[in-house]
Order: structure tokens, then sequence, then C-alpha cells
């Protein structure tokens, strides 16, 4: 997988040289390029923002710097027919979920506009934009971390990057649960123990607790993806969760 990143602040973006993402790169699973739009801003100020048309708080970014970078870097892919498909992280975009990891997982070139200031000139995204993805109903100061947060639930998708693979096939929110707790030594910890059924061998037991805490957990803390489950459950004519 490709991915190009657009930001003015590039070094916001180092956190993708370790760990997991920086093993898929060392690895040759994943080739990332960063890219600073002030590079291709037309000025001699190298400016990237502008006062918004009818007055609000802050600065909105300029349409030219965009567009000149989005242009190249599409033409990157014109002489073998490939082209990306392009994410642009905001507050207003579509929820992130594990589904949609799953769906970019297999999309080989991705483009992230880091947006910064109040947002991006509405044109940029009409034209541009393939997916506007919101991590989460809060605001951040701007694209850089959402891409960070997007990035990482990708690749840890991606073939050969975690060594378990079923680490990520049963990862939570794939069975539309939440995850059992977890456990490892000792087996007592202060005057907290493991779960006896964890430590007695009998499979079909330990798959029966995990599912009951599954549950519990998901009812005590998402009851929206319980009704999800129900709804799906329903719909396909199964019993309940
Ligand atoms: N899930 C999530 C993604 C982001 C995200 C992603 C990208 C950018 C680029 C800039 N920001 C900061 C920002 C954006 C919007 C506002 C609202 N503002 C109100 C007045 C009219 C204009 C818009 C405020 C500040 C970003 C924030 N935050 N949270």
């Amino acid at each position: 997988m490709r991915v190009d990143i657009v930001t003015i602040f590039p070094d916001y973006l180092s956190p993708l040289e370790l760990s997991l993402v920086g093993r898929a790169r060392a690895r040759g699973i994943l080739d990332v390029h960063l890219h600073d739009l002030r590079q291709w801003a037309d000025d001699v100020h190298r400016s990237v923002d502008d006062a918004p048309y009818g007055g609000g708080p802050g600065m909105v970014m300029r349409p030219q710097p965009w567009w000149a970078a989005l242009t190249e870097i599409r033409a990157l892919g014109a002489a073998d027919g490939r082209r990306p498909r392009i994410v642009v992280p905001t507050p207003v975009g579509r929820p992130f979920t594990q589904a949609y990891a799953a769906d970019l997982a297999d999309v080989p070139w991705l483009v992230f506009c880091c947006g910064r200031y109040e947002g991006i000139d509405a044109r940029v995204i009409d034209e541009w934009a393939d997916d506007e993805i919101s991590i989460g109903d809060y605001v951040l100061a701007g694209g850089e971390v959402a891409t960070l947060v997007i990035l990482e639930a990708v690749t840890r998708l991606l073939p050969g990057v975690v060594g378990n693979a079923e680490s990520v096939t049963d990862d939570s929110f794939t069975d539309g649960l939440l995850e059992a707790p977890v456990y490892t030594r000792p087996a007592v910890w202060g005057d907290r123990e493991v779960p006896a059924v964890l430590r007695s061998g009998d499979h079909a037991a330990i798959g029966r607790w995990r599912r009951a805490e599954a549950l519990r957990r998901t009812a005590q803390r998402r009851p929206d993806l319980l009704a999800r489950q129900d709804q799906a459950a329903a719909d396909d004519g199964s019993g309940g969760a």
C-alpha cells in the first residue's frame, strides 16, 4: 500500500516511523510519502490560509496550494493508470469504524489531506475528496492526529503486519461486541485472582465465559452496539445476541 500525506506540519507524522507502522514500512508492506503543503503555495510568503468569506472565527485553507499538490500527486499514478483514494479527516465526516478501516485496507493507494485552521476551502473537498472521515465527535486542531489514528487501524489489518492474524479478526467490534477482559501471569496479583475458568483448559467453557463477559460489558458500556446486533439478528431471522 502506498500512502501520501499532505500537511503543513510533516513532523507531526513522525510517529509513522515507529512501532507497528514503522515495521510495516521497513518490511515494504507500506510505502509512506510525506509532503509539506507549503511547497505548492504560489506566493512569496508561501501562504496556505486566508480569512473566511462571510466572516466567522479563524482562517480557512486556500484552494490554490491544495489544487496544485493534489494535481501533482495524482499525476504520479497516471503512467500506470493508478488513481489514489483521497481521504480528508474532518469533524463533519462519516464516522470511522472498524468496517471502514477494513474497507480502506483493501485500497492500494491512499492520499490523506491534513487540514488545519478552520478547515479546507469547500471547493477542494467537493472536487478531490473521496472520503471525509471523522474519528469522533470532538474537534481536534487539525487532520494529522486523525490521519495517524486511521493509518494505525488500517495498517494493522494489512496481511503480514500483525504476527497473530487471529488477533485482528476477532477484534472488538469485528463481531459487533466489546471484547472480554484479558489476563496474564501471575495467577494472583495482590487480592485479585485470574478467573478460574481461564486456567481450566476447558476451551468450550472459556469460550462461553468470554462470550458472556463480552455481552455483559457491551450491555453496560455500549448498549448501542447490542441494539445493532439485535437488529442484524432480526434482519437475518436468527435468535437475539
Ligand atoms: N474527528 C475530528 C476530525 C477533526 C479535524 C480534522 C481536520 C481539521 C482541520 C482543521 N480542524 C480544526 C477545526 C475544524 C473545524 C472547526 C469548526 N469550525 C466552526 C466554524 C466554521 C468553520 C468550522 C474548528 C476547528 C480539523 C479538525 N476534529 N475531530
